[in-house]
């Protein structure tokens, strides 16, 4: 064993290492045979003591020194053993003969009283080698100790826990009085060794040598040798009672006794007349049939193909050939008449529970009771849901989805309007009501005021709605409604911001939505009441309205055919029209489809000439309009010179009275709004941002690279901005689906590897510039070479300019300041570290052998400065956070 294994092992250093340490013992393991004899008391008597397996010698100290004197003490290990006083120590291998013969040479006739093992094989093999060696020495040890122990002498070995450690104890048992296995406190827990103390040697005549043979004893023994036999007999006949054991061992594995096949088969009788059938099943492959009787059951009716089939591989069964045999005994039990008793019983409980008397009233009760839970289970069931709906309007609310004003004017419009289940849910609408509409959940700040469970469950509100159905129903209505009623903030949006509304025009333009025809305004005013209804419906109405005066749309108002929730938002709002100033008014609204498409295509110079004459042309008869080749209708040719007119006013910078609450927004150049798909703001940022950074994008790189190699025109460019992306029709398409489509629905722009290799150029440049600090490190570095330089040049002239000295010392001198002046300055002078540790541990002042400037340093040192500077850069970090 190498030292340090020795020290770091185990924890090896532990306090009977100390121990032995202290009081001189070659071995901690002293300790182990000072303890076994304290509880044996086997040394103080012993007068000879052979130790097999004694190196180093710690027991053979612990012998001598509790043996009494003159006693003979003979130690034996493979490796020679320091001389101990008193004590006869030779280098042998105890499993051979020649030791035995040392043995014998060394105590004559004598016989020994002690006979010791601590034997370990070796370390560093696998465990079960390990310990089949070790079982081997020990039956080595004990083949010695059985020919020179004395009768009544005491054999004290070291067994290790392993599959043969029984075997061993029962030979033991054979040859010794008392056997006892123990642990000292010494040994280690950790160690898997047992010391077993041998007493009592029995000294048979006659000992049969497969006792000491490990082939023999280490094979298959029975434990259960008649305790009443005597030793001596029972060592004689060995032969018959270990190696032909009476009772062989039961596996562990749970084999079956002499069964050591994994098939199984029992015959059908066992599993019909057995009480287990499950447990048959379970464990047996296949039913036999093989008696008269059982072969008979075969030709049964309820014997069919498929039961047979599963008798033959029972491993095999599914669930229902599992209940297919369980029916089949059933049956057959019935038909053996194995099961009439149970039936019977079986119909004896039947008929005392019919014959029970029925509690009527108990009846009525449970019954209601039941009912009453159902009820119950329903409207919880139903209250959840409505709240579930409650809080997701709520919510939509608070992501500003949907006008809270709306919601409440909505509702209260809905119960005027006699829509009791506007809100799809009476019990929700009517605790709504209660406290003022939802509108009241809203706080003075806005903030929406939960409401608890409590009130939830208020008994009160324990009407539910009919059915499930219905439930989903109104739920889906809910959702409509809801989804309009985003709709309509989005309008209302559109009309208090004119930013928005350009920018939402801006976008229309862009998509280029398909051109859907305008219709007459009598037309429309005439479908509304039959083809299209609902949101549409409510919208081109509110178009009209505000084409119309304020005044006026309060009158008109109650006529319209509108849903009662619409009706009221656009009293609402035209009732605040009349006091908020409007941003945008005269100018007539676009129809939400076609409009914007229009405006770009007569914005264009060709029409610039016909605003006025529009009206002219104006078919009479309403009749669709051909107008440079392009066909539209009435309604459009009136956008046209509305959106014309407009645009002139624009150009001209006309400021717009505000008392008709007209803003002129200010409309970039045209030719730019076809491809300005964004807000302006959003441009400028673009523009700002190739600013400072150049392209950044591999599409902007191919684009521009195209460009400036004249691969592609502008029009190209211009062109290729119609593409399937920017046709794309919105109408009636979720928002969720929108939001979605802006992030991925985008033309794929092709872009160039050159483009690419551009970027990453620009990339590895920008990655290659040094960071500010060493910029600046490295200049100041320069800065003062060239100051260097500077000064050595000076001094060089001043050297030339000087007549005593001659041409050869001149050159030589500037040869020297130049050297000077381009070196790197003074070199820095070196610091030896000194590691205080070894000779320099603990000096004061200079160590030892060391010269010019020197540090001392140590571990400690180090830690601490490690330690500084993480702390340092904790507190750095601190404060600029
Ligand atoms: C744990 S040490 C014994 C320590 C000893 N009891 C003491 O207190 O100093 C085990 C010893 O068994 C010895 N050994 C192993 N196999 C042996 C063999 N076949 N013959 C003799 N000695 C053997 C080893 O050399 C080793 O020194």
């Amino acid at each position: 064993m190498g030292k340090s294994q020795k020290k770091t092992g185990k924890g090896r250093l532990d306090k009977y290492y100390k121990l032995a340490k202290e009081q001189g013992y070659r071995a901690r393991s002293a300790f182990k045979l000072i303890q076994l004899n304290k509880k044996y008391n086997f040394l103080e008597s012993a007068r000879c003591c052979i130790d097999l397996c004694a190196a180093p010698g710690g027991w053979l100290q612990v012998a001598s020194k509790y043996m009494p004197m003159n006693s003979v003490i003979i130690g034996v290990d493979l490796v020679p053993i320091k001389p101990i006083p008193r004590v006869v120590t030779f280098a042998s291998d105890i499993t051979t003969p020649q030791c035995r013969n040392l043995i014998r040479a060394e105590v004559k006739d004598w016989k020994a009283d002690v006979v010791l093992h601590d034997g370990a094989p070796n370390v560093g093999t696998a465990w079960i080698q390990d310990a089949y060696d070790q079982s081997e020495l020990v039956l080595m040890s004990l083949k010695l100790a059985v020919e020179f122990l004395v009768k009544g002498g005491t054999f004290v070995t070291k067994v290790f826990r392993s599959g043969d450690y029984n075997n061993l104890i029962w030979v033991f048992n054979q040859l010794f009085g008392k056997v006892e296995a123990t642990k000292p406190p010494s040994s280690r827990n950790v160690s898997a060794e047992i010391f077993v103390v041998c007493r009592d040697f029995l000294a048979p005549k006659y000992i049969d040598p497969k006792f000491l043979d490990p082939k023999h004893v280490f094979k298959d023994l029975s434990a259960s040798i008649p305790e009443s036999s005597d030793k001596l007999t029972r060592a004689h006949n060995a032969e018959s009672t270990v190696f032909q054991p009476d009772k062989k061992r039961r596996k562990r594995d749970g084999y079956e006794d002499g069964n050591y096949t994994l098939f199984k088969s029992i015959p059908a009788s066992e599993y019909v007349h057995g009480t287990d059938p499950i447990a048959v099943l379970g464990s047996v492959n296949k039913i036999t049939f093989q008696t008269d009787e059982e072969k008979e059951w075969l030709t049964l009716d309820i014997t069919s193909g498929d039961v047979k089939a599963n008798c033959d591989d029972l491993k095999v069964l599914g669930k229902g050939d599992f209940k297919a045999l369980i029916k089949w005994r059933l049956a057959l039990r019935e038909e053996l008449g194995l099961d009439v008793k149970l039936k019977e019983t079986g119909d004896a409980i039947e008929t005392v529970e019919i014959i029970e008397e029925v509690d009527e009233e108990q009846m009525i009760q449970d019954e209601l009771e039941r009912l009453n839970a159902e009820n119950a289970a329903r409207t919880k069931r139903n209250r959840r849901r409505a709240n579930e709906i409650r809080n997701k309007t709520i919510q939509r609310m608070q992501l500003q989805m949907t006008a809270p004003m709306d919601i409440g004017l909505e509702l209260q419009d809905a119960s005027l309007g006699g829509q009791d289940d506007f809100f799809d849910l009476q019990g929700a609408e009517k605790g709504m009501r209660k406290r003022g509409g939802v509108s009241s959940l809203i706080g003075a700040d806005g903030v929406v005021v939960q409401e608890s469970e409590g009130e939830e469950d208020d008994p009160s509100d324990d009407e539910v709605l009919d059915s499930d159905e219905e439930r989903e129903k109104r739920n889906q209505e809910l959702e409509t409604e809801l989804d309009g009623l985003y709709e309509t903030y989005q309008s209302r949006l559109r009309e208090r911001d004119a930013k928005f509304k350009v920018k939402e025009g801006r976008e229309k333009n862009k998509e280029r939505e398909a051109w859907e025809g305008i219709k007459d305004a009598s037309d429309d005013e005439g479908d509304s009441d039959t083809d299209e209804g609902g949101w549409e419906k409510m919208e081109q109405v509110r178009e009209h309205d505000d084409n119309s005066s304020s005044g006026e749309e309060s009158d008109e108002e109650g006529s319209r055919p509108l849903s009662g929730e619409k009706r009221s938002s656009r009293s609402t709002e035209s009732s605040r029209d009349t006091k908020r100033p409007r941003l945008l008014t005269k100018l007539k609204e676009p129809p939400p489809s076609g409009s914007q498409a229009s405006k770009v295509w007569f914005s264009q110079d060709i029409f610039a000439g016909i605003n006025n004459d529009l009206e002219d042309i104006e078919d009479e008869d309403g009749d669709d309009v051909e107008m440079g080749g392009v066909h539209f209708n009435d309604d459009e040719a009136m956008e046209t010179s509305e959106d014309n007119h407009n645009t002139d006013h624009a150009e001209e910078g006309e400021e717009w009275d505000d008392e008709d609450d007209f803003e002129v927004v200010p409309q970039a150049d045209e030719d730019v709004d076809m491809w300005d798909v964004s807000n302006v703001d959003e441009d400028a940022l673009k523009q700002a941002h190739i600013q400072k950074h150049g392209l950044t994008t591999a599409e902007a790189m191919t684009l521009a690279q195209q460009l400036v190699n004249r691969e592609k025109t502008k029009t190209q460019l211009i062109n290729d901005g119609f593409n399937r992306y920017s046709l794309n029709a919105k109408d009636g398409l979720p928002s969720w689906f929108l939001d979605d489509e802006n992030k991925h629905y985008k033309p794929n722009i092709p872009v160039t590897k050159e483009a690419i290799a551009a970027l990453r150029a620009k990339q590895r440049a920008l990655d290659a510039r040094p960071i500010k600090k060493i910029a600046e490190a490295k200049a100041r570095k320069k800065f003062k070479a060239a100051q260097r330089l500077e000064k050595a040049m000076k001094k060089a002239e001043g050297v030339n300019d000087t007549s005593d000295m001659s041409e050869r010392e001149k050159a030589a001198q500037i040869e020297k300041l130049m050297r000077k002046g381009l070196s790197k300055g003074k070199p820095k002078k070196e610091i030896k570290l000194v590691v205080a540790k070894g000779a320099h541990k603990g000096v004061k002042g200079r160590p030892k052998g060391v010269k010019g400037r020197y540090t001392m340093v140590d571990s400690r040192m180090k830690k601490e400065v490690m330690a500084k500077k993480r702390a340092d850069k904790a507190n750095k970090k601190r404060k600029r956070a």
